[in-house]
């Protein structure tokens, strides 16, 4: 029996008509899928959603990231209506951004200093600025096809949603802004040092994706790439910044670069640590922060920013985070997950390739390993759009493009997984005939 979508189409139909595409982020729309009315939900409590026709869903999209404790988990909601209770926003000074703050230093002591700010795009944009005034120089490397949110000089070789819409070098971007930006690719550190040979002089920063999400799930092909990379930024006199906006939270109680035992200079954080609220935080080396507004030169600020009920949802989620077991439970879980789905692709002789770090994994259709932007540009678009539809009509919700992860919640269990798990067989059948 076909799935029933009726609600679907006319409130997708309703939403055309006063947002624009129907959708308020392009990457929610079908275009990199086929085409399709995007489903539109009404709910979600733990691992399910469920559609304006009441159908249910398993969630393996998690908001891009930060829905790590699924959906309505009661101590994030707990948290929420008692911030709700004391008022949401104050314009002053607050209890609960000190706490977070040290909260997340106690996490990831590298965040000597730290600024609150409300999407992980404002948190890159502005470490820019800040590694632009530390060293005088105006350049930025990064790595083709990673995504660090929509500010201007981002949207250059620009992964995840601009690639799936087909703008990876985004319209109204400046040539001068779009100039400052020199991109090299993942996992290439002759690239890196060519680059810097170069431009070194005039190079602020290196900034990273350490773990990238934005082309699909990447690792550093070595451990000591991030340190490698890291070290040619200083060995030129910039910067190094990681973005940790997908990173941070997402395999262990703290920060990507611990993982590789490395010290960038400056983070940019988002997502999860918001628990589900509008969030962004930068931060780093003292020196360089004080860089910053009300003490130095370089200008940051926010109405909303550090606002008490995005703090507090924040220390709550941290707080079901530490839970012991917490990560070894979405690792395990992943694990399963993608070992039923390397199975049911071998049954059917369709050539996949899995990366997966902890929780986290991404499917790509095609035999060759993807270790860069290149790698996973060549993967089948068309075979993954249909593998999106199929696991859709049968209850599975994944981003619908080719260049994001599924994400396994702490509250997938174990039960959920042995569904996807028939799902996929019955999914990889399909994509067979
Ligand atoms: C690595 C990375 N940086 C920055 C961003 C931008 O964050 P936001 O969408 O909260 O602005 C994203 C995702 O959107 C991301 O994946
Ligand atoms: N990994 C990329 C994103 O999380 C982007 C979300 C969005 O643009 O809606």
């Amino acid at each position: 029996m076909p799935m029933n979508r009726t609600q679907s189409e006319l409130w997708f139909k309703r939403a055309q008509s006063v947002i624009l595409g129907g959708v308020n982020s392009p990457s929610r729309s079908y275009k990199s899928v086929g085409g399709g009315t995007p489903i539109v939900m009404a709910k979600g409590e733990g691992s399910k959603f469920y559609d304006v026709d009441g159908n249910v869903y398993i969630d393996y999209l998690a908001a891009y990231g930060p829905s790590v404790l699924g959906h309505a988990h009661p101590h994030i909601t707990q948290a929420i209506e008692r911030a709700a209770r004391d008022g949401i926003l104050y314009g002053t000074p607050a209890t609960s951004e000190v706490e977070f703050a040290e909260q997340l230093r106690a996490a990831i002591p590298d965040l000597e200093r730290i600024r609150f700010v409300n999407s992980g795009t404002e948190a890159v944009m502005t470490t820019i600025r800040v590694a632009r005034a530390y060293t005088g120089r105006t350049k930025i490397v990064k790595f083709a096809g990673c995504y660090h949110g929509h500010s201007d000089a981002m949207l250059v070789a620009a992964g995840s949603g601009p690639s799936s819409m087909g703008v990876p070098d985004s319209a109204g971007v400046t040539p001068s802004t779009a100039g400052e930006i020199i991109t090299v690719p993942f996992n290439d550190i002759p690239a890196l040092q060519e680059a810097l040979s170069i431009h070194g002089d005039s190079v602020a920063a290196v900034l990273v994706e350490p773990i990238v999400g934005n082309f699909g799930m990447v690792a550093p092909e070595s451990d000591t790439y991030l340190r490698q990379v890291i070290d040619l930024a200083h060995n030129h006199g910039a910067l190094c910044v990681f973005d940790e906006v997908i990173t941070a939270f997402r395999f262990h109680y703290g920060s990507a670069a611990q993982l590789y035992n490395v010290h960038p200079d400056l983070y940019a954080m988002g997502k999860i640590i918001g628990g589900g609220l509008p969030i962004g935080a930068y931060g780093g080396r003292k020196d360089i922060m004080e860089q910053v507004a009300p003490l130095g030169p370089a200008y940051q600020a926010g109405t909303m920013a550090g606002n008490p009920l995005s703090m507090r949802t924040g220390i709550a989620c941290l707080e079901v985070l530490r839970q012991p077991g917490t990560y070894e439970g979405m690792d395990r879980k992943a694990k399963r997950l993608v070992a039923a789905i390397e199975a049911a692709a071998k049954d059917n002789g369709v050539a996949i390739t899995v990366n997966r770090i902890g929780g986290a994994f991404t499917v790509y259709f095609g035999s060759h390993p993807v270790r860069n932007y290149d790698d996973a540009m060549a993967t089948d678009s068309a075979t993954f759009g249909k593998f999106f539809h199929l696991l859709a009509d049968r209850g599975i919700i994944i981003a619908p493009s080719k260049y994001e992860a599924w994400f396994v919640s702490a509250v997938h269990t174990d039960e959920d997984i042995d569904e996807t798990c028939r799902v996929v067989a019955d999914v990889f059948k399909a994509l067979a005939k």
